[in-house]
């Protein structure tokens, strides 16, 4: 039985699909017993099937594909929630089955799509949109559903990890460390996804929804992104024996979901703080298994399509079976999302302040009056710019009495000279 694929997207996760279906086609009906074969192939630009000698295959309009009754398995890798949703949508509706590396349509329709598929009793399969190739959405459908997950917390966007590590490794600005890491074909097309942290967002919703049961969607999350780190930040933490990696944190509490993505600082023998470049690692705890971490690299054309092509012949290998679909949505509970004002946790606040005397103690007293305890200070500084960098990292406190600390500090008489940097500090 030959099962037929239609892929609309041709880009850097399409073209990567296209390549590991030329090396290994034959490969899969040899060991596996599954015979794939690519039927069309559609994108907004013919030179890319072109240059994968697929051009007998292309079409510019989706609706050849969704619409063609001998396709089975409908691959969306165009990314984005409009165009892709009905690609996804038409493509249920006809009967067939999909796969997409899509995070966002997944963290903003999943509900929408998985129960549609449902319905028609097809399989909507996603492991690419999370950790690239990292296994991880099928371990938490699979192996480890005898757990209650009580946290999943790692970095899962490859893009800004390159850039955090080219910025410390090697200096790099904030600009240059962006325009390589779309040189390479990690950044998304619009790097405002990966930088201001809504790319990791879409991750760890779509993944504390499967370990916790309850729908997180994209909105749910807090999310701050990098923009504002600054190589000063990375220095200072380095020298306080920490890094800064941007985390997605996802934890259940007797209270609801705590969930958010923002710049971390992490101690250096924290295992995060090691995993570098375009590496995404993710930690999941579990009542029964303990911890687990899935290391491996989360963007580029052969991770993301190694995730796909494996989502594709699991499909694949269902219908040359005949069995039923895979697990579909587990999301049985309605857990409330906790906000983050009720967070606590540790805090590094870096503030630029006017260099002259009482200015420390007036600080001291307003962490003092709102019950924030300090563990350390460090200062740097020129005192000939008449200014000095006070950085404090704090016990642990309640978001709100830190950003209560902030606002009064703000408010005193010519102390100030920046916005201060404050990063939340994790283990
Ligand atoms: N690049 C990466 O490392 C990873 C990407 N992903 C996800 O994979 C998906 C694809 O990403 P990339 O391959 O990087 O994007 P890309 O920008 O390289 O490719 C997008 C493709 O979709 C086509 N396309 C866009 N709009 C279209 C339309 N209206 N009709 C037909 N074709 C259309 C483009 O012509 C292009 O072929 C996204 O959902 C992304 O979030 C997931 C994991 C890693
Ligand atoms: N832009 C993403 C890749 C796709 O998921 C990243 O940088 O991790
Ligand atoms: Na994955």
């Amino acid at each position: 039985m030959t099962i037929k694929l239609g892929l609309v997207g041709t880009g850097t996760v399409g073209g990567g699909c296209i390549d590991i279906l030329q090396k290994h086609k034959e490969d899969f009906k040899r060991h596996y017993g599954i015979d794939v074969e690519l039927a069309r192939v559609c994108s907004r630009d013919p030179k890319q099937a072109e240059a994968h000698g697929v051009s007998d295959l292309f079409t510019l309009d989706y609706h050849d594909i969704v619409n063609d009754p001998d396709i089975d398995i409908v691959i969306e890798l165009i990314g984005g929630t409009t165009v892709a949703r009905d690609v996804v949508v038409s493509a249920l509706e006809a009967g067939k089955n999909v796969v997409t590396a899509n995070k966002a349509l997944m963290a903003t329709h999943g509900e929408e799509v998985m129960h549609l598929a449902e319905k028609m009793n097809r399989e909507i399969a996603f492991e690419a949109s999370v950790g690239g190739g990292i296994p991880i959405i099928d371990p938490l459908k699979h192996s480890l559903i005898s757990n209650e997950i009580t946290s999943v917390m790692g970095i899962v966007n490859g893009t800004t990890n390159y850039m955090l590590t080219r910025m410390v490794d090697d200096n790099l600005s904030y600009d240059e460390a962006l325009k390589e890491a779309q040189e390479r074909g990690f950044a998304e097309a619009d790097p405002t996804a990966d930088v201001d942290g809504f790319d990791a967002a879409a991750k760890i919703a779509i993944l504390a929804s499967i370990a916790f049961n309850s729908r997180v969607t994209l909105d749910d999350v807090h999310t701050e992104g990098i923009r504002n780190i600054t190589t000063l930040d990375l220095d200072t933490a380095d020298d306080m024996g920490y890094v800064i990696k941007l985390l997605a944190i996802a934890h259940r509490t007797p209270d609801g979901i705590d969930v958010r993505v923002h710049p971390t600082m992490l101690p250096k023998a924290h295992q995060l703080a090691t995993v570098n470049g375009v590496f995404n690692a993710i930690y999941v705890t579990g009542d029964a298994v303990g911890e687990t971490m899935f290391f491996g690299e989360g963007a580029g054309a052969g991770p993301a399509a190694s995730a796909v092509m494996g989502d594709v012949l699991e499909v694949a290998r269902h219908l040359t079976l005949g069995v039923s679909p895979i697990v579909g949505c587990t999301c049985t509970d309605n857990l409330p999302i906790l906000p983050v004002e009720d967070l606590q946790t540790k805090y590094y606040i870096r503030f630029a302040v006017a260099d002259r005397s009482g200015v420390l103690a007036a600080m001291a007293g307003v962490f003092a009056k709102h019950g924030v305890s300090v563990r350390s200070v460090v200062q740097r500084g020129n005192s000939e710019h008449e200014t000095v960098n006070l950085s404090y990292v704090t016990h642990t406190a309640k978001e709100a009495s830190v950003r209560a600390v902030l606002a009064e500090i703000a408010g005193l008489e010519d102390v100030l000279r920046a916005e201060p940097s404050v990063i939340r500090v994790e283990g």
